[in-house]
């Protein structure tokens, strides 16, 4: 008992039996997964598996769709984020998220990384948040490319640059998991492969988990992959592994491409 809680607790975010139904369709079966600290894992899987459904419970995301309801456990650092007491602005601030299609607040470049910093009160003068908003950019890759024009539209920038924005802005509030729903899609090869890259530059920092359609992108920018097939959870383990070595038949398909 002490050395599962001592594991549980161990772990960035712990999912424990896990279902999710929209109405009365039930979309995620009794998943259980961790994901930990400095490590990029991949959710890969045929379209309509569950894997952005399964994201979006990792920071409440479906709280915001009417019909959607979440059973089991979600346990932050061995917090449940689904307890009553949960702050869940706090807790979107904590794991943050980037969406398939870059969505920048239509406001300035300067004001989309500096919104969150300055609602959740993380600078006491606008030094400090001018700070926060160099930093950030900076960490997104994007610093050099807008630093002399931050007080142009978010919306005016490349897609690829739009991405990265949203990356910085999900930075900015100083996050420690980053969720991506399929990052990449919209945008083209030269974009995608600088999201690629500071995915690989940012794991140090955070737990990453991104859902991707595309195999070699999950070969490329993650440690772990987790295999979802019909709303459940076929198997999970290190990226290597799970390309070369799957242990279920499922999987196998899967990756050699017989269906998906
Ligand atoms: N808002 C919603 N209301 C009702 N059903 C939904 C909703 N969102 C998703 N679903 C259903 O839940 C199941 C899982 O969908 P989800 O989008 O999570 O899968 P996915 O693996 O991310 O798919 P894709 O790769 O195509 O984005 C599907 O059957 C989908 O139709």
């Amino acid at each position: 008992m002490r050395d599962s809680l001592v594991t549980a607790a161990s772990h960035k975010i712990s999912a424990r039996h896990v279902n999710v139904f929209y109405g009365d369709k039930q979309a995620i079966s009794d998943v259980s997964i961790d994901f930990d600290r400095d490590v990029v894992t991949a959710l890969i899987g045929p379209s309509g598996c569950g894997k952005s459904t399964f994201l979006r419970t990792l920071n409440r995301m479906n709280d915001t769709i009417p019909s959607a309801r979440v059973e089991g456990e979600i346990d932050l650092d061995g917090e449940d984020i689904y307890a009553p007491e949960m702050d869940v602005v706090q807790l979107r601030a904590r794991v943050g998220m980037v969406f398939q299609k870059p969505n920048p607040f239509p406001k300035s470049i300067f004001e989309n990384v500096a919104y969150g910093p300055r609602i959740h009160g993380l600078a006491s003068n606008h030094a400090q948040l001018a700070d926060i908003v160099e930093r950030s950019l900076n960490r997104a890759g994007l610093w050099d490319e807008v630093k002399d024009r931050l007080s142009d539209s978010g919306t005016a920038l490349s897609g690829g640059q739009q991405q990265r924005l949203c990356i910085a802005r999900a930075i900015a509030v100083d996050p420690e998991v980053i969720l991506m729903d399929e990052p990449c899609s919209a945008l083209d090869p030269i974009a995608t492969a600088k999201i690629e890259e500071l995915i690989h530059e940012l794991k140090g920092r955070y737990a990453i988990v991104i859902v991707t359609h595309n195999m070699q992108q999950a070969a490329r920018v993650s440690q772990r992959t987790a295999f979802f097939h019909l709303g459940a959870l076929v198997e999970s383990g290190s990226t290597s592994d799970i390309f070369t070595n799957p242990r279920q038949e499922r999987t196998k398909d899967y990756i050699t491409g017989r269906y998906g």
